[in-house]
């Protein structure tokens, strides 16, 4: 079975990171601007299509890309900085939006994992954990708090999280747009290709 999970946040809150580490399980520190869908599995039955995409203005909206996205994904990853109030206040947006435009869901039901990253930057806080928790609390939502600079297993443990919410809602099938076709509307839109794999 494989399912289709999108990486969600502000600027430089560390989705790179948080995807890089759990398929190399390493952080590089610097990882520039790219576009890509990446395939990782989890055990035997399970694979994940992961997409993870620089934060543009653009897909901050409801464009058709941002749509796209969102029709595309089973599972979403929003990710914000413990040291930017900002990025916080975008997620709580983004749930909002996400649900409203998976209306075939119950709104409940959607699997959204609320991640703050940047953990090991705790003298400079601006979110504390229990806000985090609560924003999860209530909006149905999974909430973590790691660094992907220095920790690999929490990583992993938010999206064995998401794996088990989006086993629970059993989305797989009802998948608008197949893995190719997403691919394609990708290289269309975003007229460049990244050949790096891992
Ligand atoms: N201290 C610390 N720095 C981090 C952590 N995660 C990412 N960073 C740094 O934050 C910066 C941005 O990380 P990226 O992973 O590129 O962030 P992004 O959200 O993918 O950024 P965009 O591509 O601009 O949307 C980089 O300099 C990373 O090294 C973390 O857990 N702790």
């Amino acid at each position: 079975m494989d399912a289709n999970v999108v990486i969600m946040g502000t600027e430089s809150v560390g989705k790179s990171a948080i995807t890089v580490r759990l398929l190399t399980r390493r952080f590089i520190g610097e990882y520039g601007d790219i576009e890509s869908i990446y395939g990782h599995s989890f055990g035997r039955e399970f694979t994940l299509n992961i997409w993870d995409s620089p934060y543009s203005e653009d897909l901050s909206v409801e464009t058709s890309l941002f749509e796209k996205k969102v029709q595309w994904a089973d599972g979403y990853v929003l990710v914000y900085s413990i040291c930017d109030r900002a990025s916080f206040n975008s997620v709580s947006r983004l749930i909002q939006t996400i649900k409203s435009t998976k209306d075939y869901l119950s709104a409940d039901k959607v699997p959204i994992v609320i991640v703050g990253n940047k953990r090991d930057l705790h003298h400079r806080r601006t979110v504390l954990s229990e806000e985090g928790r609560l924003l999860a609390l209530n909006t149905d939502c999974l909430f973590y708090e790691v660094s992907a600079a220095e920790n690999y297993h929490s990583v992993l443990m938010l999206f064995h999280g998401l794996l088990d919410r989006m086993k629970d809602a059993k989305l797989t099938s009802k998948r608008p747009l197949g893995f190719r076709g997403i691919v394609k509307t990708m290289s269309a839109v975003f007229a460049r290709r990244r050949t790096d794999s891992f």
